[in-house]
């Protein structure tokens, strides 16, 4: 990537619950304006690294650093959205209130507001299920609920923790052309996945194992160096079984 800029740098994390190591000396830089995505099975430590990135957790050791300042950093918040693996949405209220609810948080307010839930329901193609409550939302639309109140405050940095589970494969192909339109409009995004597909459409991987860091590159790079043809034998040549 030419003139690339970082915009998130992991430094030396680490990370310990109890005696039980779940990040190891991770370093990593993720620059302006790409969809980075890290990959690993279950339990490899995506969600934890991540939650570092978006300010909700501390490493025990290592620093993270987002535009240039250590996280976790409050003056950064409406600048990093975030989407967690399970749903926080109120199940009484309607999609529209809990949009409104997390639009105040982040200070939008008046047409702009009201404007501004428009867009993200439609990007999601829920617009037309609007005043429903939670409850009766299946939950692909409970993850799609979560991605637009992510997207509300039009964050420069969107942290994804596996957008699409759940999510059938029309509109799976859907959120990644949404997914590559705020791209095009300069946003960076990050996303989580252990799905080998989805990690091909990404501009760059971080292969992630046992709470390592074991390559990083393009999808391209990636195959070419292990002489693999798929993300899923490149993974498993780096010793990612
Ligand atoms: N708060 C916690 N206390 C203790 N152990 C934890 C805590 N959070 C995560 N872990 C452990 O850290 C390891 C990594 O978990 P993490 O959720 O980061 O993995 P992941 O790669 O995101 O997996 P998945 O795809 O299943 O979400 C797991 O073994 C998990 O049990």
């Amino acid at each position: 990537m030419e003139n690339k800029r970082s915009c998130v740098s992991v430094r030396h994390i680490s990370k310990s619950f109890g005696k039980h190591q779940v990040l190891e000396d991770i370093n990593l830089d993720i620059y302006e304006g790409e969809i980075f995505g890290l990959l690993g099975p279950s339990g490899a430590g995506k969600t934890t690294l991540v939650k570092q990135l978006s300010g909700l957790d501390t490493p025990t050791s290592g620093e993270n650093y987002i535009f240039q300042e250590k996280m976790p950093d409050l003056k950064l918040i409406n600048r990093i959205g975030y989407m967690a693996q399970s749903d926080a949405l109120y199940e009484e209220l309607s999609a529209k209130e809990n949009l409104q609810f997390f639009a105040e948080l982040y200070g939008l307010k008046g047409t702009k507001q009201s404007q501004r839930i428009k867009e993200v329901m439609k990007l999601v193609q829920l617009l037309d299920h609007i005043n429903k409550p939670i409850s009766t939302y299946s939950g692909g639309m409970k993850r799609r609920l979560s991605l637009a109140i992510a997207l509300l405050h039009e964050p420069e940095i969107l942290i994804l923790d596996e957008p699409t589970v759940g999510i059938d494969p029309v509109l799976r192909k859907s959120i990644w052309g949404a997914f590559y339109e705020l791209k095009q409009q300069g946003t960076t995004l990050i996303v989580t996945t252990h799905v080998m597909d989805e990690a091909d459409k990404c501009d760059r991987l971080g292969l992630i194992r046992e709470g390592k860091l074991i390559a990083v590159g393009t999808p391209q790079q990636l195959k070419e160096e292990t002489k693999t043809t798929s993300i899923e034998d490149a993974f498993l040549a780096y010793g990612g079984a």
